[in-house]
């Protein structure tokens, strides 16, 4: 088996819009993005304390959907280690070299992984000028970076295996009884993930997780949505989380994607960090208060394209945490003159 690539980090999203312009508002002057680059069909942007390209790339097109995901790996060679890792695989590979990509990556490889995803894989991109102390330029939400990537797979033990043979920690889980595996939140960086699987109907990207550096910027997105008459764009939240212990606010953009505005989790850098293991019917899991988490989080996700941009079929859940005993929920099964759990 070939040697998987040194995976750094989550790095970047691009995702399909159908409103350049409307999307410009809500990730740039509601969500405080930088705009790194911009031409007619095309934006990419930034943290506050992102010192590359972008963290975000906006493509205009006629569905919406997530054009690829990307990781950045440790060195050049990485990329080629990635290129044969995937060949290996049998899954289908496509090398992207300097300019014939996203604007600002050099040498990239584009697979179709194991679970469906399109993920890109890059070393080389550009630096990008440094407004980590800029604060004459944030706005909105203020977000910092990119904290990680939220994928509905209908098989959660399949995407746990395929990530930890690519070198990924588990933070923590979400299991049954039985410790059948519902929900599992995995790292290259050191905090609690890059990635994090929701079971469901996949391939499908449940979210994008952005990070500030304090809770009462996620209040202050609240506020802002709610005072611009733009309430409509908040799912969930805000509140803590049980798994992550972030606090957190989902919003939904103008073309459905939903993002995460998170911050406050966990440092899990030590060699001998030990997963977290919650229970599913514990109300707390995703929500610390006990709050329901309403039924479109389990449900609603964008869906994904193929190498050649065209959508993916999804295959159906084999585990469906929200048809479980879960109480706090709102949707659990409640006993026969009983109370859910
Ligand atoms: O980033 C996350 C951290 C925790 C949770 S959960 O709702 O607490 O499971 C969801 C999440 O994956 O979006
Ligand atoms: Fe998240």
């Amino acid at each position: 088996m070939s040697t998987p690539p040194d995976v750094v980090r989550s790095a970047y999203a691009q995702l399909v819009v159908t409103d350049l312009d409307r999307a410009r508002w809500f990730w740039g002057d509601m969500l405080g993005f930088h705009i790194q680059y911009a031409d007619e069909s095309l934006l990419c942007l930034r943290g506050t304390d992102e010192l590359t390209h972008h963290s975000l790339v906006l493509r205009k097109g006629e569905t919406a959907a997530l054009d690829h995901i990307s990781y950045r790996v440790r060195t050049p060679e990485d990329v080629d280690r990635a290129e044969q890792y995937f060949k290996d695989l049998g899954r289908p590979v496509r090398r992207v070299p300097k300019g014939a990509g996203t604007p600002g990556v050099g040498d990239a490889v584009r697979v179709v992984d194991p679970l469906g995803f399109p993920v890109e894989f890059f070393h080389d991109i550009e630096r990008a000028e440094r407004h980590i102390q800029r604060y004459d330029l944030r706005r909105g939400a203020e977000i910092a970076r990119l904290d990680h990537f939220n994928i509905c797979t209908p098989d959660i033990p399949a995407a746990y295996a395929h990530y930890q043979a690519l070198g990924f920690g588990c933070s923590e889980t979400i299991e049954g009884d039985e410790h059948e595996l519902y929900a599992a939140w995995m790292y290259r960086k050191q905090t609690v993930h890059d990635v994090a699987f929701t079971g469901g109907a996949g391939p499908r990207l449940h979210h994008v997780g952005v990070a500030t550096h304090e809770s009462h910027q996620v209040l202050r997105t609240a506020d802002l949505f709610g005072s611009l008459r733009q309430e409509h764009h908040i799912e969930r939240g805000p509140g803590r989380h049980g798994v992550s212990n972030a606090f957190y606010l989902y919003l939904r953009d103008p073309d459905g994607h939903r993002v995460e505005i998170y911050t406050s989790d966990y440092y899990t850098g030590d060699p001998d960090h030990e997963t977290y293991r919650w229970n599913v019917k514990d109300d707390r899991r995703r929500d610390f208060w006990g709050n329901a988490v309403i039924e479109s989080w389990y449900k609603e996700a964008s869906p994904v394209l193929d190498l050649d941009g065209r959508p993916q079929p999804v295959t159906e859940a084999v585990l469906d945490e929200s048809a479980v005993q879960v109480g706090a929920d709102g949707l659990g099964i409640v006993e026969p003159g009983g109370q859910g759990s």
